[in-house]
Formats: C-alpha cells, sequence, structure tokens
C-alpha cells in the first residue's frame, strides 16, 4: 500500500504542506472501509488526493470555492472507482473495446499509485507527481508506466506522462473525467462546442452537430473529437477547460432516472455536478510503438 512505501514517508518528512489523512474523516458518513488521503496545504490551496487512482479528490483555492465534487454515496474502499473528483480513466475510455468483461474505463483509476516527487516552487505552486507501473495482466497485456503530474496553484493543471514499456505496439484511450461541483445541474452550460459533431452515447453512439451551448434536462453523454480549443463551464462561475493533446472531450450528466440507478450516485444527486472529461478517446486515440512516450496537459482556470 502507498502508505507505507519509503518514498511517500521521506516527502512527507520533508515537505510541511503535505500530510496524510483519510477518507473517514475528510468525507464522513461515506460508505466504503476507508482510504488513506494525502491533503495538501499551500498559501494559494487546499487539495485532498487518494492514492487510490492518483485521483485529486477535492482543491480549494485560497478564498475560493471548492471546484469538485464527490457525490454522497461514494464507496471510499481500496480497489474502488471512486464517484467524483478527477478520476483517469486509462488505458481504455469507457467498456473495453474487444472485451465486455472488463472494467469500464480501463484499470488506472483503481489502481494504487506511489507519490515518487513533491516540491513548492517560487511561486507556490504545489508540484506532486505519482507514478503507476503496469506489468501486462490479463486485464491489460502489455507493460506501460504512468505518471500523472498535478501542479496545484489558485488553479489546478494535470499532465499524464504515458510510455509503452512492452514490445508491442499498443492502442491507448484516456480521460481526465473532472466531475465539476454546481448548485444545479438545470442551470449549467456548456460552452465551446456549437457546430461541432458528437457521438451520442444515450442514442447508440449515432452522430450529431451540437447547436449552441450543451444544456441539462435529462441524460446528456457526448463524445466529441479533435477539439482543440478550450471548453468553458458556465454554471454561475465560469470555468475554462483547457487541454494540450486533449483533443477529445467528453460531457456527462446521468440525469435524475439513470442517477436512481447507479448506486454511487443516488437519487437525487445528479443535480450537483457536470462531468467535462478531456483526453484522447475513439478517433483520437493513442498508438504506441514500443518504448514509446506521450505527453498531455489539461487545466482548469477562471473564464
Ligand atoms: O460509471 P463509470 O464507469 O464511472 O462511467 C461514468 C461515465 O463516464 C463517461 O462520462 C462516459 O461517457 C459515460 O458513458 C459513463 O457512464
Amino acid at each position: 500500500m502507498s502508505r507505507h512505501n519509503p518514498s511517500l514517508q521521506r516527502l512527507l518528512a520533508e515537505h510541511e504542506f503535505l500530510s496524510l489523512t483519510d477518507s473517514q474523516s475528510r468525507f464522513a458518513d461515506h460508505p466504503g472501509s476507508g482510504l488513506p488521503l494525502l491533503a495538501v496545504s499551500t498559501p494559494l490551496c487546499e487539495a485532498l488526493i487518494a492514492f487510490n487512482g492518483a485521483q485529486l479528490l477535492s482543491f480549494k483555492p485560497t478564498g475560493g470555492e471548492e471546484l469538485l465534487w464527490v457525490s454522497p454515496n461514494c464507496q471510499f474502499s481500496e480497489g474502488a472507482s471512486l464517484r467524483g473528483g478527477i478520476p483517469l480513466c486509462l488505458p481504455w475510455f469507457g467498456p473495453h473495446p474487444s472485451d465486455k468483461s472488463r472494467p469500464n474505463h480501463g484499470i488506472a483509476r483503481t489502481r494504487d499509485w506511489h507519490l515518487t516527487g513533491a516540491r513548492l516552487d517560487d511561486h507556490q505552486l504545489c508540484h506532486l507527481s505519482f507514478e503507476y507501473t503496469h506489468n501486462a495482466d490479463l486485464l491489460f497485456e502489455h507493460d506501460f508506466s504512468a505518471t500523472l503530474v498535478l501542479t496545484l496553484g489558485l488553479t489546478p493543471t494535470l499532465s499524464l506522462h504515458l510510455h509503452n514499456r512492452s514490445e508491442e505496439t499498443f492502442d491507448a484511450s484516456w480521460v481526465m473525467h473532472t466531475y465539476f461541483a454546481v448548485s444545479d445541474i438545470a442551470g449549467v452550460r456548456v460552452e465551446g462546442l456549437d457546430g461541432r459533431e458528437y457521438a451520442d452515447k444515450v442514442r447508440g453512439g449515432r452522430y450529431f452537430t451540437q447547436s449552441g451551448p450543451i444544456t441539462f434536462s435529462g441524460e446528456v453523454d457526448r463524445v466529441f473529437e479533435d477539439i482543440q480549443l478550450p471548453v468553458t463551464i458556465d454554471a454561475g462561475r465560469r470555468l475554462r477547460v483547457t487541454g494540450d493533446n486533449c483533443p477529445s472531450v467528453v460531457v456527462w450528466n446521468t440525469g435524475d432516472q439513470l442517477a436512481r440507478k447507479i448506486a454511487d450516485i443516488g437519487p437525487g444527486h445528479h443535480t450537483g455536478y457536470v462531468c467535462v472529461e478531456r483526453g484522447a478517446c475513439l478517433g483520437d486515440s493513442w498508438r504506441l510503438a514500443p518504448g514509446e512516450e506521450r505527453h498531455a496537459e489539461m487545466s482548469i482556470t477562471p473564464a
């Protein structure tokens, strides 16, 4: 388990801005057996990260509001997929392309990641590196390593480095699946996709053209490819989601009906979040040759 790894113990001892905490004290009354969390406290922000998935669960700029939503029914257990924050879906997005029995959205979000680096720079930006090393197994047959670097200032930036350590070429699709906290989904608009084609997962993956901003009056599950520009969320506050090498944008909310059927969301809780995800999936997926490394970055800023 991550909390026993020597590099974590050394980094905790070296850096006052880092401490260990747990889900029971930070997310009281949530189901599950509990998880260790890394707490970050700097002059610019407060944040919580689960080693399970290297998942940013909470981010609050100093003097500002919480950016991320965590479901009141999020199950905090080792190896669970945590419903909220920014899960990293990797090395496949959605159902596995050829074997539907494998977990949705790959394996990275449910594995244990190691904190391998931490520093606070001269501008008080906190840089954290988390690593996951995958040795071929029954769920994904290729060796790879992934590094997720979180840069936390008044805003968060997440960088992904993916390295094919195997001797074969493989395809990877992935997204940073951000759950943004909103006061009511009914008033949310997602802008910047007008006129673009999307695969509508609510209508069997068929393609349609977006007209105007995306609004939410029921289930929305749209995948846009080849989007180079930022996307803006208008939810009272305005947030810009910018990607570098993140050409895919996924916009998701369950709506009322589907929320009732998903145990870790539950009746009425769809109103508190909107997912606007950036990455590389469908036709934007990555093909990595043996030894190849690729890099991508997503940042979230006020618009
Ligand atoms: O329930 P999960 O496996 O976490 O997936 C949650 C959602 O993720 C994405 O946004 C997909 O486009 C949705 O189709 C999916 O339902």
